[in-house]
C-alpha cells in the first residue's frame, strides 16, 4: 500500500482519489483550493493561544462539547488506557471562541466545509450503484447546514519526559464522522495502519490535505469504504521539543440523517462518545 498525492487539477483526480479512499481509507491532495496561507496563520496564532493562560477562560462544556480541552481531559482512545498527549479546542460557528481568533477561523470554517461537500460529491460519483443506493440522501446533502461539522485545533506539546509511560501524541483511533479533511500539519508524526499491520507515514508536505474516512461513511457505505486506523507518534531526537498543531475538520451530518438500519447519526455519535469518555 501506498500513499500517493492526487493533483486536485488533473482531470482523473476524482477517480484516483476516491480509488485511495476505497483502498487505504486515506487520500491525499496537491494543488488544492485550501490556502495554505490562512492555515499556516491559524497554526500560528493558535499556537500562541495555547501558550496562553487565556485558554482557561474558554475550558470546554459537556453539555455542547465546544471550548478548551486540557491535556488533563484529553481523550483516551477507543480500548486505550493512557491519555493522548494533546490539549485542543473545538469550534463550532454558534460555540465558544476567543474574540481576536474568531474571523479567521470561521472563514477557514466556511471554506473547507464548502470544499469538503465537492469532496463528497466525487465520492458519492464514484461509489457503485448498490453503494449509492443505500445512501438515504446525497452524501454532500447530508453536512448541509450541520450544527455538528468540527473544526478542532490541536496543540501537542513537546515532549518534556514527564509523560505516563506508553502515552503518545494520539494513539491508534478511527475517525467518528463521514469524512476527516486535515492541512498538513506543521510536524511530522502521522500513520495510517495499512491492511498488512505495517504502519505508513502519511505524507506530510506543506501544502498537502489528507483527507479520512470516519466510520459514519462506513456504516452508510455497508463497509466500502473503511474507515482506517490512524495514530500520531511521538517525534524523536531535536523535534522533541516542538509544538505540533494541526486542524482536522470533521464532517458530521445533521444530527437526524439516516446512515444505516441500524443508526441516525445522533445515535451513532452519542455511543461512540460515551465510549471516549467525553460524554
Ligand atoms: O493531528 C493529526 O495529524 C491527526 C489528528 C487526528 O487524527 C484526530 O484528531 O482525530
Ligand atoms: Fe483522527
Amino acid at each position: 500500500m501506498q500513499l500517493q498525492a492526487v493533483d486536485f487539477n488533473a482531470p482523473d483526480a476524482a477517480e484516483h482519489f476516491v480509488q485511495s479512499l476505497r483502498e487505504t481509507g486515506f487520500g491525499v491532495l496537491k494543488n488544492h483550493p485550501i490556502q495554505q496561507q490562512q492555515v499556516d496563520s491559524i497554526y500560528q496564532h493558535w499556537l500562541d493561544f495555547f501558550g496562553s493562560e487565556r485558554k482557561h477562560d474558554f475550558e470546554y462544556k459537556v453539555e455542547t462539547q465546544d471550548g478548551y480541552f486540557p491535556p488533563t481531559v484529553s481523550e483516551v482512545a477507543k480500548g486505550n488506557q493512557v491519555k493522548d498527549i494533546k490539549e485542543y479546542f473545538h469550534y463550532y460557528p454558534w460555540g465558544q471562541c476567543p474574540e481576536e481568533l474568531k474571523a479567521e477561523l470561521a472563514d477557514y470554517y466556511t471554506n473547507a466545509n464548502q470544499f469538503a461537500a465537492t469532496l463528497l460529491g466525487w465520492v458519492e460519483a464514484h461509489s457503485p450503484a448498490d453503494v449509492k443506493s443505500g445512501f438515504s440522501q446525497p452524501l454532500s446533502e447530508m453536512i448541509r447546514d450541520s450544527q455538528k461539522t468540527l473544526l478542532r485545533v490541536l496543540h501537542y506539546p513537546p515532549i518534556t519526559g514527564e509523560e505516563e509511560p506508553g502515552a503518545i501524541r494520539a494513539a491508534a483511533h478511527e475517525d467518528i464522522n463521514l469524512l476527516t479533511v486535515l492541512p498538513a500539519a506543521n510536524e511530522p508524526g502521522l500513520q495510517v495502519k495499512a491492511k498488512d499491520g505495517n504502519w505508513l507515514d502519511v505524507p506530510c508536505d506543506f501544502g498537502n490535505l489528507i483527507v479520512n474516512i470516519g466510520d459514519m461513511l462506513q456504516e452508510a457505505s455497508g463497509g466500502y469504504f473503511p474507515s482506517t486506523t490512524h495514530r500520531v507518534i511521538n517525534p524523536d531526537g531535536g523535534r522533541r521539543t516542538r509544538s505540533r498543531i494541526s486542524l482536522p475538520l470533521f464532517l458530521h451530518p445533521r444530527p437526524d440523517v439516516v446512515l444505516s438500519e441500524r443508526h441516525t447519526a445522533d445515535s451513532y455519535l452519542n455511543e461512540r462518545l460515551r465510549e471516549l469518555g467525553v460524554l
